[in-house]
């Protein structure tokens, strides 16, 4: 096999100047998944002609990622895979890369009045807030908070655990140092995820020091987003392709569709990279583009992964061309699109996600859109269960849809979820129905109807 250069700052810069140097950090970001590189990153390295915007990624959980991109000081390439082709990118927007156990390290750059944005990508249940903005109660963030709430300024930062308590201690660290304002722009497929992440990070804030919180809610601009760019994870094929289109040996390449959409609401009151350039959208509100993402893209993948999954399938693109899955998914787009407002063109949307789904270069496995499901049924599911019966209809896609996902609840407790325990402890039969709907949402069981209703079709539903 023919060697590769390395890739480095030093090795890219001979074909591409633009890499040379790394940028001056002004964004700082939690969760280096997959995701971020694909998206974020992305759309900062290809508007930012200037070189003025620098990220300096944390991870959430282990710090392998942050060890393999500094192995390659911060690059990576991006290869856009279409049906019909491949081509790549180096990205040069990831200055640092950190474990985001480095404290110290994270403090110090929200302290650097420099530092305008905070972005995150740390999944659904990362938050460890509800989608109605009240934190979630859990002993690690508790214990998060205690540590918090005994750190003083003249020492060093404790070391937290949880995404909300890093959260914190950063904007702690800024208050301190008079950083000034700063916006939070959060990333995950959640609905309102600015206006969530505001309330939960306000009234842990509160348990630190009311001051914290007092300086956060005059200070922290909490932007909204809806991101959109399906982005699985890394192969060790992918990393053979990547260096084969880049010409360097890049151990840590990422993998996306050529589509990509950002749509953001809110204040960026440090300034912001132009990622307009790049096909991202201001609006005033990010509403009729959340329920249109999560409803017919999320919503779908979940059905894909609930219904494929207990079919045997391994990824969107097959199960979205097995005729069962697929009819399902129509009749949920057929439901989802009555309460959309016509200007974010639903039919539009379909058409493209079909092809979207059907891109089998892309190897989207199910295992990995089924993890946490009983948060993203509930994010992604039931609130067009809910527009479908408030109008008066019967909603049926949608309750089979929940069904589905019932059944693979109960013969798939292997997957990772936070509510794993409740899910493996449900007793089989309908009683254990009863737990698992709870989990996903208390209103499914309290509607005695409805619930009957769900149950009756999961057990109607024998091949799903
Ligand atoms: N991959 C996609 O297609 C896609 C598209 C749109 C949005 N997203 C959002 O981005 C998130 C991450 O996706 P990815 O593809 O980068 O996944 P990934 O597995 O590559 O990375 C996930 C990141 O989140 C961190 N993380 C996971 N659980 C956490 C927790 N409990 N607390 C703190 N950090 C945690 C991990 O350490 C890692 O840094 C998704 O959950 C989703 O909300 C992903
Ligand atoms: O990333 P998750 O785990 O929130 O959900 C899995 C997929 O539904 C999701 O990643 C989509 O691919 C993405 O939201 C497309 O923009």
């Amino acid at each position: 096999m023919k060697r590769r250069p390395r890739l480095t700052r030093a090795t890219a810069a001979t074909t591409e100047p633009r890499l040379t140097a790394p940028r001056p950090v002004r964004i700082v970001h939690l969760g280096l998944g997959a995701f971020h590189r694909a998206h974020q990153a992305w759309y900062t390295d290809v508007v930012d002609e200037a070189k003025e915007w620098g990220i300096a990624a944390f991870t959430g959980q282990s710090p392998d990622r942050a060890v393999e991109l500094m192995a390659q000081d911060g690059l990576y390439s991006v290869i856009e895979r279409a049906a019909d082709g491949d081509r790549a990118r180096v990205v040069g927007s990831i200055s640092a890369a950190h474990d985001g156990a480095a404290a110290a390290r994270f403090a110090g750059y929200l302290a650097d009045p420099g530092v305008a944005i905070v972005t995150s990508t740390i999944t659904e249940a990362g938050y460890r807030i509800s989608p109605d903005g009240q934190p979630i109660a859990a002993p690690e963030v508790d214990a998060d908070l205690d540590a918090l709430r005994r750190w003083r300024a003249d020492t060093e930062p404790p070391t937290v655990v949880t995404a909300p308590g890093r959260l914190l201690l950063g904007l702690q660290a800024r208050r301190r140092a008079e950083g000034g304002p700063i916006a939070v722009v959060p990333c995950d497929n959640v609905p309102d995820n600015g206006r969530m992440v505001r309330s939960g990070l306000l009234q842990l804030a509160d348990r630190i020091d009311p001051l914290l919180a007092a300086w956060i809610d005059r200070e922290a601009a909490f932007v909204s987003t809806v991101v959109d760019r399906i982005t699985p994870a890394t192969t060790p094929a992918d990393v053979v392709a990547g260096s084969r289109l880049t010409g360097f040996d890049d151990r840590s390449p990422v993998v996306t569709e050529p589509f990509h959409d950002w749509v953001l609401a809110g204040e960026f009151p440090n300034g912001r990279p132009a990622w307009e350039l790049a096909g991202a959208t201001f609006v005033s509100d990010t509403e009729p583009f959340e329920r249109r993402k999560l409803g017919m893209l999320n919503g779908a993948h979940t059905i894909l992964a609930a219904t494929g999954l207990v079919r045997g399938h391994t990824t969107v693109a097959e199960a979205i061309a097995d005729p069962k899955p697929r009819e399902l998914v129509e009749r949920f787009w057929d439901e989802a699109a009555r309460s959309l407002p016509a200007e974010v063109d639903p039919d539009g949307y379909r058409a493209q996600l079909i092809q979207r789904f059907a891109n089998a270069r892309i190897r989207h496995r199910l295992e990995q859109i089924a993890a946490d499901s009983t948060l993203k049924v509930r994010l992604r599911i039931l609130p067009i269960l809910e527009a479908e019966l408030a109008a008066g209809r019967p909603a049926d896609t949608s309750i089979a849809a929940v069904a589905a996902w019932l059944r693979l609840a109960e013969r798939r407790p292997d997957l990772p979820d936070p509510a794993a325990a409740a899910l493996r402890e449900a007793p089989p039969g309908t009683h254990g129905d009863r737990v698992r709907l709870a989990a996903v949402d208390e209103r499914l069981v309290e509607d005695h109807a409805l619930s009957a209703q769900i149950i009756a079709a999961a057990s109607a539903a024998t091949d799903l």
